[in-house]
């Protein structure tokens, strides 16, 4: 009898993709990406904050040619997401981080290299590359070991990386249950040769432990200046939740902020992201770039953060489930569900440019009484 093809299961759905993925993953493996910190709190409301919205279309629009793309670091993409940094990608499939730069160019769009990545920002800029035209930012935590860092800085410079993501959300790791329970730690054979970390060196610490030991908890606004003085790429904060952080973002001259809860594994209960952007996107007034991660997981959710005043999202877990999935192939499925998905909603909406997102296509559901406009 001949055996059935391995991807036969129809995968149309970030959620179908999830679900098919999850189930190849080791258990272990799958609740370090799936889960978050503490009561999950946050990884929960990150997605179902979205529904708090209602799309209102405006009716009988041409919607022929309608064009998807944005411009970021001086080049149109494809539709308005990215990858965002997520580490230890080699444990979803052995390709990991090239695999993903792989799928990220031929579908157009940008990528996040973490500093936990585990193939070097040479070899993950020049997989994509070799496909075609993608930039890459640089993922960093502000580190104890500071000549490390720099050499960090130097290297994804060299390589052509655009913009250095500071996270600053994690002076320490959030409370992570599941890493505990499980004694979390990666298989044999991972390294993360940006952290100049071998897997045996790996592999003689809990991830917490080994956390800590590299990122300095008393990292401050004085990272920005510093960071100027060493590079020229652009400086962007990741995990900026308030309109405060983001008018101090504005004073330290940084290009850009990524409203961010780090996908809900640091401080849990924090709000969802699509309920912090509106003040953030509020407080920038156009002086900053406002991007957005958390939680986006259809087109329509890509179209709501937009209409609420951000220029850009970007997906963490999508990817890792797409590179469980089928490696390269996972990933450009994932994008690809994502691009038509927001095609097919600015299409609906009578969206035929990206432009032409705003509130007015958003209505929010009240507890008792109509939709309420924005
Ligand atoms: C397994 C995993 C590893 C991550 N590693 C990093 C990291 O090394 N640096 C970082 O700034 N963010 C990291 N993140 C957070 C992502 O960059 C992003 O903020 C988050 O995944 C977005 O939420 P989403 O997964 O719901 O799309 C990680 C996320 C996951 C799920
Ligand atoms: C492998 C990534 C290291 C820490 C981190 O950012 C996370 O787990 O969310």
């Amino acid at each position: 009898m001949e055996t059935p093809p391995p991807l036969a299961e129809k995968i149309l759905s970030i959620s179908d993709l999830e679900r098919s993925a999850s189930k190849t993953l080791p258990a272990a493996t799958k609740d370090f990406y799936n889960s978050g910190a503490t009561g999950q709190v946050t990884v929960r409301e990150n997605s179902s904050a979205f529904q708090k919205y209602r799309l209102l279309p405006r009716v009988l629009k041409d919607v022929s040619g309608i064009n998807t793309k944005i411009s970021l670091f001086d080049r149109e993409i494809e539709f308005p997401l990215s990858v965002s940094p997520a580490g230890i990608q080699a444990m979803a499939h052995p390709q990991g981080e090239l695999a993903t730069s792989r799928a990220c160019a031929r579908m157009g769009v940008n990528m996040g290299v973490s500093s936990f990545a585990n193939h070097s920002v040479e070899q993950i800029t020049a997989a994509g590359t070799e496909v075609g035209p993608i930039d890459h930012v640089m993922q960093l935590y502000t580190m104890t070991d500071r000549d490390k860092q720099v050499r960090i800085i130097r290297r994804a410079e060299a390589a052509g990386c655009k913009a250095i993501f500071l996270t600053a959300d994690s002076p320490v790791l959030g409370v992570r249950y599941n890493e505990w329970r499980n004694g979390f730690q990666p298989p044999d054979g991972i390294s993360y040769p940006m952290l100049e970390r071998s897997s045996e060196d790996i592999r003689k610490q809990s991830h917490d432990d080994g956390f800590s030991s590299l990122n300095s908890d008393s990292h401050s606004w004085a990272e920005v200046p510093w960071l100027r003085s060493i590079t020229k790429m652009q400086i962007w904060i990741k995990g900026v939740l308030t309109p405060e952080d983001v008018e101090t973002a504005i004073e330290y001259g940084c290009d850009g902020v990524i409203i961010s809860n780090h996908g809900g594994r640091q401080l849990d209960e924090t709000p969802a992201t699509i309920d912090a952007l509106p003040a953030c996107a509020k407080a920038a007034r156009g002086r900053i770039r406002i991007h957005i991660d958390g939680g986006i997981r259809t087109g329509s959710d890509i179209f709501k953060a937009l209409a609420l005043g951000a220029e850009c999202c970007w997906v963490g877990r999508p990817m890792l489930w797409g590179l469980a999935y089928d490696g390269e192939a996972g990933v450009q499925l994932m994008l690809e569900i994502l691009k038509q998905d927001f095609k097919r909603c600015m299409q609906l909406t009578g969206c035929k440019s990206v432009s032409e997102i705003s509130t007015a296509s958003l209505g929010l559901v009240c507890t008792n009484g109509p939709l309420a406009r924005l």
